[in-house]
């Protein structure tokens, strides 16, 4: 059995903790698909390439409101979709050969636990004194009658597909369905949305979902409260058979997208057997340190946090580096201000508390909202629906949460994280800044100014 210092189960996140601190090093990663993981081959990259086609096609239909009349001639899936994939494609093969290069060996084909510290790698038994488990999650496939039999995707395979469908039904209504809805919407596919809940996004800030449900039903089908019993085939794609508000209904298009949220992949790893203990939702549990049950095994990213995005496991890897290295500093993760984005159209950005947590949980607060039409960004752009809206604590006067809707609201949530993070009070972020004239900050000014 071969034996190492360090070996790194997927090559997602798992792969950036190697730097040149561990070079020294024995080191194996185990990766059996592509280095890279969920996040460059099928995730946060590629979809946010395919929004960036996406807004261009949008931006310049809605141009006539300021007086620009343009019309799309032609989308050409083809070249939208070659240019994501001509860059990402080529990278498994120069990552694998880097770490090959510097001395790390690279097993390809999945790993599993045979006991504490022992792995089970195709024909080969490894062992190491440290483990990074970083194997992420994949879609979850509902249990709706007929899907097994019915052409469908997820967003594993639905960006590689050869033509725009002509319509397509989309089953959940959360962080996927929001930004593939806006891509093969504005690419031209006619979306139906069929969601369970009375909301789209229902995570989200009640006023930001209800929002983003109004706008998402003027541009698709949008039926709520409905839930896909069955699905069947047809001759010009598939039939979604569903229950709502009205009964029984079924919906019709030429392709199926299922995005009803993820799972751990810790069902295919045998934690048991590796000693993991495992939460009520399968994800391995860690604590802050991102220590698991074993001593000297980790664990990061979609297979640890539920928090499932790319920035919690960058800083999960981070801090796990730092702790394997620094054993007598060992450092936590502020799992607290997880702030997180939804690259749809208007965009969603978020931080911290909901008004619907902090009037569940009986938090006071003082809340702000200011529509992007009171700022000059907001005449620029004639927008009449996009809003940012901010909680604060009435005694601390700190920021409890932050939440936008509308233009570039990932980036404009920047600095209420950043004042967040530092426990900074609204007066000093409203008063002791100067805010450039006129940029759509001057949003986020003028809400902090109001509480
Ligand atoms: C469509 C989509 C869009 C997204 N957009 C965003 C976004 O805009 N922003 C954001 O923050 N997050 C986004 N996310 C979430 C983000 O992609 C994930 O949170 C992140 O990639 C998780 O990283 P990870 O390293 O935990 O897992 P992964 O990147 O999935 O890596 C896990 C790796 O482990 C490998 N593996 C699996 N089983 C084994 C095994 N038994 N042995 C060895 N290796 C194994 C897998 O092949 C995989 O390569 C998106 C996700 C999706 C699906
Ligand atoms: N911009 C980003 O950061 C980004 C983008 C895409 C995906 N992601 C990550 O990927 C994860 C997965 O995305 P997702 O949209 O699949 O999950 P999600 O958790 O955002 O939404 C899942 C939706 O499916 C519904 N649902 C769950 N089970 C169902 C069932 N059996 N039948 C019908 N509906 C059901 C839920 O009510 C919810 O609306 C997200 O949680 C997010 O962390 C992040």
């Amino acid at each position: 059995m071969r034996h190492y210092d360090l070996v790194v189960l997927g090559a997602g996140s798992g792969n950036m903790l190697l730097n040149d601190e561990l070079a020294h090093l024995r080191t194996a990663v185990v990766e059996p698909d592509r280095f890279g993981g969920t996040c460059l081959n099928r995730g946060c990259i590629p979809t946010k390439m395919l929004v960036a086609a996406a807004d261009a096609a949008t931006g310049a239909r809605a141009a006539a409101r300021l007086g620009v009349n343009a019309t799309v001639e032609n989308i050409d899936w083809k070249a939208i979709r070659d240019r994501v994939f001509d860059r990402i494609d080529p990278l498994h093969d120069s990552a694998l050969q880097y770490r090959r290069r510097h001395g790390v060996d690279v097993y390809t084909e999945e790993a599993r636990f045979v006991a504490p510290k022992v792995l089970q790698v195709g024909s080969e038994r490894i062992s190491a004194d440290t483990i990074l488990v970083a194997v992420g999650s994949r879609p979850v496939v509902p249990d709706i009658a007929g899907l097994d039999t019915v052409p469908h995707h997820t967003s594993d395979t639905i960006m590689r597909i050869d033509e725009v469908p002509a319509s397509m039904v989309i089953i959940g209504g959360g962080f996927i369905a929001a930004e593939f809805s806006h891509i093969f919407g504005a690419l031209g596919s006619e979306i139906t949305i069929v969601h369970r809940g009375p909301r789209l996004l229902t995570a989200e800030d009640e006023q930001v979902s209800a929002r983003f449900t109004e706008l998402a039903a003027d541009r698709h089908r949008v039926l709520l409260n409905s839930t896909a019993t069955s699905v069947t085939r047809h001759a010009d794609g598939v039939a979604v058979h569903l229950t709502g508000p009205g009964g029984e209904q079924v919906v019709s298009a030429a392709a199926l997208l299922v995005s009803v949220g993820r799972r751990p992949n810790t069902d295919r790893l045998d934690c048991a057997a590796g000693g993991l203990d495992l939460d009520e939702h399968g994800h391995i549990r860690i604590d802050g340190a991102c220590r698991t049950s074993v001593p000297g095994v980790w664990a990061v990213g979609d297979v640890a946090n539920h928090y499932q995005l790319k920035h919690m496991a960058n800083a999960e890897v981070r801090v796990m580096r730092h702790n394997m290295l620094h054993p007598d500093d060992v450092r936590n993760l502020r799992t607290t201000i997880a702030p997180h984005a939804v690259f749809t159209d208007p965009q969603i950005a978020s931080i911290g508390l909901t008004e619907q947590d902090a009037r569940a949980g009986g938090i006071p607060y003082l809340v702000s909202v200011r529509d992007y039409a009171d700022a000059a960004y907001g005449w620029a752009l004639e927008d009449t629906t996009s809003f940012v809206k901010i909680l604060a604590d009435p005694a601390e006067r700190t920021l409890l949460g932050a939440h936008i809707i509308g233009p570039q609201a990932g980036t404009l949530i920047q600095p209420l994280i950043q004042a967040m993070t530092l426990g900074q009070t609204v007066d000093q972020i409203a008063r002791d800044v100067l805010y450039i004239h006129p940029a759509a900050t001057e949003v986020v000014e003028q809400a902090l100014l109001a509480l």
